[in-house]
């Protein structure tokens, strides 16, 4: 199959489809939108966009042996950590049913199926999901078809529940998935788990980011935060939903101080992936991810936020030839990534490798402003020293 636009060739549709989708092919269409930096934003290996499905141009789906062609949907029955119960204005959501520690896999679900994010037409949208509805088995049929529908009686009901429901098949992913239990978890601004796509594993993960407690309900983000105005209108554009949970639902009064902590927690995320200014300004930077991380924990937000924050130091760092910093910043990295993805996640692989071997980073000495090697980490230091020098504030 060949790309119309740029006249390569693929394999097959799936991997068209997701060339169609890709960053390549948009700067081939829009020459304008090229404008990368020379050093790579450090955030990008850990931004995860919510899913979108449905755009112009039918195309049938193609079965993707990787994700579906694996082992059986395994049977989370035994040992459930959660319950599906019926929620307030929520439709149902899952509850903990015990209490549940920091870090825990609260579960992992393998997809019903997946779906190609690439562009298709509503008709053949709902066309291609009923030819992988025909391929379930009936109780899977009748899994599918008891997942909440956000849109009932619109002319494309099998595409609604999947609008409703599907979640991300991995960062950056144009694909997405259905899954009996994740897509039960109902969303807030300031959840207390975090939902991975493992490809490792083939399963959609989610792991407590914070302490729960037995009864408290188990809730994932599924956008971008930002302060109140803006996530309530993309949530509403983007899943059709108001948000009731509990952030949005304080009176406006006690919302202003955490709205302006979101929109700086959104500028400083911004102005952290200028890949020119990590070379001009590596201090500034340096600050600005401190602060972004102070704000985070005063929002009480803990997500993939906090293990990029502790990725996009450990650039800084290392693009300017600090090792030993750079060590530092990796192994804070590895632990929030431990948290939020669990042990066998393959981006928890690659953050481990880079405490072991922060060098081995391809960026490493872009430049030799900070020239330190691994074992200059001071030893003498304790508690707010460490941080003055860990953050290069001592100076
Ligand atoms: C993926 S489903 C979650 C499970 C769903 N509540 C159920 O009954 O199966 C997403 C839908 O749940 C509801 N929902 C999820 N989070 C919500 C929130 N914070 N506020 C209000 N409704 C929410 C919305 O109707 C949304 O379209």
């Amino acid at each position: 199959m060949v790309c119309e636009d740029c006249g390569r060739s693929f394999g097959n549709e799936r991997a068209l489809g997701q060339h169609v989708n890709s960053k390549a092919h948009a700067s081939i269409l829009n020459p304008d939108e090229h404008i990368l930096p020379t050093v790579p934003s450090p955030s990008v290996a850990f931004n995860a966009p919510p899913f979108q499905p449905a755009l112009p141009e039918p195309m049938e789906f193609e079965d993707n042996p990787k994700k579906e062609a694996e082992s059986p949907r395994k049977d989370n029955a035994t040992s459930k950590l959660h319950a599906l119960t019926p929620l307030p204005g929520k439709g149902q959501g899952l509850i903990a049913v015990q209490d549940i520690s920091k870090g825990t896999r609260i579960l992992s679900d393998k997809p019903l199926f997946w779906i190609p994010g690439f562009r298709l037409a509503e008709s053949a949208f709902e066309k291609a999901v009923a030819s992988k509805f025909n391929l379930l088995s009936k109780d899977d049929q009748m899994t599918f078809l008891s997942l909440h529908n956000n849109i009932p009686g619109g002319a494309y009901p099998l595409t609604s529940i999947v609008k409703t429901n599907a979640l991300p098949l991995g960062t950056d992913a144009s694909e997405g998935g259905l899954f009996p239990e994740a897509s039960r978890i109902n969303h807030a601004c300031v959840p207390n788990c975090q939902h991975t796509w493992n490809d490792n594993i083939g399963e959609e993960t989610i792991h407590a980011v914070r302490h729960i407690s037995k009864g408290e309900e188990i809730t994932i983000s599924y956008a971008d935060t930002g302060p109140f105005e803006s996530r309530r209108h993309s949530l509403k554009e983007s899943f059709g939903f108001e948000c009731t949970c509990e952030l949005c639902s304080l009176p406006e009064i006690a919302r202003a101080v955490g709205d302006h902590r979101q929109s700086e927690i959104k500028r400083l995320d911004d102005l952290i992936s200028d890949g020119s200014r990590l070379l001009s300004h590596p201090d500034k930077c340096l600050e600005d991810v401190h602060t972004l991380l102070t704000l985070l924990e005063a929002e009480n937000i803990t997500n993939t936020q906090t293990p990029r924050a502790y990725h996009d130091a450990f650039q800084i760092a290392i693009i300017h030839g600090d090792q030993a910093r750079a060590k530092v910043f990796a192994q804070r990295a590895y632990e929030a990534t431990l948290c939020c993805e669990g042990d066998n996640s393959p981006r928890t692989a690659y953050v481990k490798s880079l405490v072991a071997k922060p060098a081995a980073d391809r960026l490493f000495r872009t430049s030799n402003r900070w020239r330190l090697s691994e074992n200059m980490i001071p030893e003498i230091l304790e508690g707010e020293r460490v941080e003055a020098w860990v953050w290069r504030r001592s100076r």
